[in-house]
């Protein structure tokens, strides 16, 4: 049978929740790492997307502004590059392309002409060709003949940011291809951007979009987040006229706030389910150990006598069944005695049961003393008692029951101040060849004692047969 601990067992006590605890903490980073790389794929494809798309929309208002340009020179060249219905032109123009902040008309490269006027008077004479800060693109785009789209400018007549078209106009005169000068769009960077980019913000987003200006040397930043943007950023152009516009957008670097949250959610988790492994074990353990001592108990309560402690009656038996055999087969002699108190009735109702438990209780120490390690003593049933004697003759066991039988008769034993005494009676026999069973030598012990109940009590009888 496998023997089961009585003790705590603080190995597996430490080892259980342990290992609970290393296993939350392994599988919350496994679904941390896992889902982390998932959301940062579907993040990606996301940016990648919504970047691509607003790099088109971009594009699509440049598409606009530069055509408000192509319009005005259209125009222009209608009237024979008379600039007096300009105005009209304007309003007309600016009615259809709404983006488009206000135009002008640069004859010779100087600004002559804007719409709407009004907060823009200091541009009127502003010399494009002749300006260190706007002559680059200016003679860029007459050089090219092509239309040029530089931005971000700081405008000199509101210091407002702006990107600016310029087409320069050619006209034939004396069959030579003479210059005329720009007719120009202009588009405040924050209308233009307004709606589109200030909203990425609150989708978690940094972006920055980085325009082409050939008067300055430096890259020019049209619209930023306020977070700076990384190198991990994802990275779209934005084709205008003479270059390209760069646009990166990438989500706000995860807060940390987010995965210490997680990590101390999964160790709370994994510390409270660790402590629940350690409460369920030590439960488990403690209810092992109650099972054993229950067990252990109800083994005692089948073998021994609750009262005197001494073996019962079935307990005993087995016992002098073996010893019986003994007896028969290698001639190992074997003695029963079999004790029974005097009046013992007499005792309880003169002192009461619970005095009479305690003369059976002391009866029986008395008895356990006096035997031998080998002898088996029990408590037959009432106030009985069974002594089995091996390797004892008759004359021997006669002598120690005596012996046993006077000690009591001269003993006086106590309860609650009061004095009791009483005697004992003993029928002996011994194991004879003919005898088939140990029955057949308790029957003649019995028969014994009833002969010295017959003869006076306090006294021993041995049995003939
Ligand atoms: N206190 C107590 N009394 C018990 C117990 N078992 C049996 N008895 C009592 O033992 C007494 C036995 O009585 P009897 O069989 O008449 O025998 P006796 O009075 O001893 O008389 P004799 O044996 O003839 O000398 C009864 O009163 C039982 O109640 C027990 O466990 N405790």
């Amino acid at each position: 049978m496998k023997s089961v601990s009585k003790t705590i067992n603080v190995k597996r006590l430490i080892l259980y929740p342990l290992v609970t605890l290393l296993t939350v903490l392994m599988l919350g980073e496994y679904a941390f790492v896992f889902f982390k790389k998932d959301k940062l794929e579907e993040q990606k494809k996301y940016v990648d997307t919504l970047t691509k798309t607003l790099s088109e929309v971009i594009q699509k208002e440049i598409i606009v502004v530069t055509s408000a340009t192509s319009m005005l020179e259209t125009l222009l060249r209608q009237d024979h590059f008379a600039t007096t219905n300009f105005n009209d032109w304007s309003r007309e123009i600016l009615s259809i392309n709404e983006n488009v902040s206000n135009l002008q008309l640069a004859p010779g490269g100087i600004v002559m002409d804007i719409f709407p006027l009004e907060g823009n008077e200091q541009a009127i004479g502003h010399d494009l060709l002749d300006d260190p800060k706007r002559s680059i693109g200016a003679r860029i785009a007459v050089d090219s003949k092509e239309l040029t789209f530089i931005g971000p400018v700081r405008l000199i007549q509101n210091n407002r940011l702006a990107v600016i078209a310029r087409k320069p106009v050619f006209r034939y005169k004396n069959q030579q291809e003479t210059f005329w000068g720009f007719t120009i769009a202009l588009i405040y960077v924050e209308e233009l951007m307004g709606d589109l980019l200030s909203g990425l913000d609150d989708l978690g987003l940094n972006y920055q979009l980085i325009g082409s200006n050939p008067d300055s040397l430096t890259q020019p930043i049209i619209a930023a987040s306020i977070q700076p943007i990384s190198n991990q950023a994802m990275q779209y152009p934005v084709l205008v006229p003479n270059g390209e516009w760069l646009l990166s957008v990438e989500y706000h670097f995860e807060s940390l706030t987010d995965d210490f949250l997680y990590h101390g959610l999964i160790l709370l988790m994994a510390s409270l389910l660790s402590y629940f492994a350690f409460i369920y074990e030590r439960k488990s353990q403690l209810q092992q150990i109650e099972l054993v001592s229950l067990n252990q108990q109800l083994e005692s309560l089948a073998y021994f006598d609750s009262l005197t402690g001494l073996r019962n009656r079935r307990s005993a038996s087995d016992i002098a069944q073996e010893l019986f055999h003994l007896a028969q087969h290698s001639q190992v002699p074997l003695i029963v005695a079999f004790l029974d108190i005097d009046y013992f009735k007499h005792v309880n109702d003169v002192h009461g049961h619970q005095a009479g438990d305690v003369i059976l209780k002391a009866l029986s120490n008395l008895c356990a003393k006096s035997c031998r390690e080998s002898d088996i003593i029990a408590r037959w049933g009432g106030e009985e008692f069974i002594v089995f004697l091996p390797y004892t003759d008759l004359d021997y066991a006669l002598v120690f029951c005596e012996t046993l039988r006077k000690n009591i008769s001269m003993e006086c034993f106590m309860y609650e101040s009061e004095k009791i005494e009483f005697t004992i009676s003993i029928g002996l026999s011994e194991v004879a060849p003919a005898d088939k069973s140990i029955e057949d030598v308790i029957k003649r012990a019995d028969e014994a004692l009833y002969l010295a109940k017959k003869n006076g009590r306090n006294r021993c009888e041995v049995s003939l047969g």
